[in-house]
């Protein structure tokens, strides 16, 4: 049985007191479970106090982006040994919005992912179709060719340790949810593709995200679905109570 995790992307959401805030109130309320990973992933300013808040709570925290090389001239980046150095155990990688907004090719994604395990960092790698690539039919391609160039050079015991999240763009933020049926789907594929580069183990072993406007009502349903093993979640982790109720209802579930 693969552990459940739910993480929170913050994206550029609170000012450090209301970090700070959520922090201390969830920290203490979060379920006595080994069911579930529950992590946060404010902006990167505020990573270095939240770990400190949190140390020896099962919250944990994440980034939501890196550079791919430890150091250099790269005016405004952070670098995965700093955060390796600040103890943050996961990264985001290769977020749509990232995608889009700050050309984040496959290629970048697939030097920050090794970069992210040469340093002992998590990765939780994002992919995810637009609108045009479902309408299209080309959601399986789309997403298998992300998948696999995000893998590349990665090994079967490092990919056994990574964190996919299928995250359609078409459902981020909108309020539209793929179904329960189709997000199952497509997490399958992503399973399958796993399967195809290394081995059955490894496909088994890896834990795959839903993403887009998930929420405490539709959270159970998901996760009821054999191939999604946990949520990454926007608008809804912002808020304590739908956070810990979304941890609840993975914890049980
Ligand atoms: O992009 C997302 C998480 O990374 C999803 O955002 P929403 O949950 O706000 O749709």
């Amino acid at each position: 049985m693969r552990k459940r995790i739910i993480a929170g992307n913050w994206k550029m959401y609170k000012t450090i007191g209301e970090a700070k805030s959520f922090v201390t109130e969830v920290k203490d309320r979060l379920p006595e479970t080994d069911n579930v990973d529950a992590v946060i992933c404010p902006p990167s300013l505020y990573l270095s106090e939240l770990v400190k808040l949190t140390e020896g709570t099962p919250l944990e925290i994440g980034a939501q982006t890196m550079h791919d090389v430890d150091e250099g001239a790269f005016t405004g980046e952070v670098s995965p040994k700093m955060l390796a150095d600040l103890n943050v155990p996961y990264v985001i990688l290769g977020h749509s919005e990232r995608r889009q907004y700050f050309n984040e090719t496959d290629e970048a994604v697939n030097r920050k992912t090794l970069a992210a395990f040469s340093k002992g960092l998590t990765p939780i790698v994002c992919v995810g179709e637009s609108l045009e690539e479902r309408e299209a039919g080309k959601t399986v391609e789309t997403v298998a060719g992300q998948v696999i160039k995000a893998f590349e050079g990665v090994n079967a015991e490092q990919a056994k340790e990574a964190i996919i999240a299928y995250e359609p763009i078409w459902a981020i933020g909108t309020g539209k949810t793929a179904t329960a049926q189709d997000a199952n789907e497509v997490c399958g594929e992503i399973r399958a593709e796993i399967g195809k580069l290394y081995d059955d183990e490894t496909a088994s072993a890896i834990r795959i995200q839903y993403g887009g406007s998930v929420k405490p009502g539709n959270i159970g349903e998901l996760l009821s679905m054999e191939h999604i093993d946990g949520a990454l979640v926007g608008g809804a982790s912002l808020e304590p109570e739908s956070f810990l109720e979304m941890i609840g209802v993975a914890a049980n579930e």
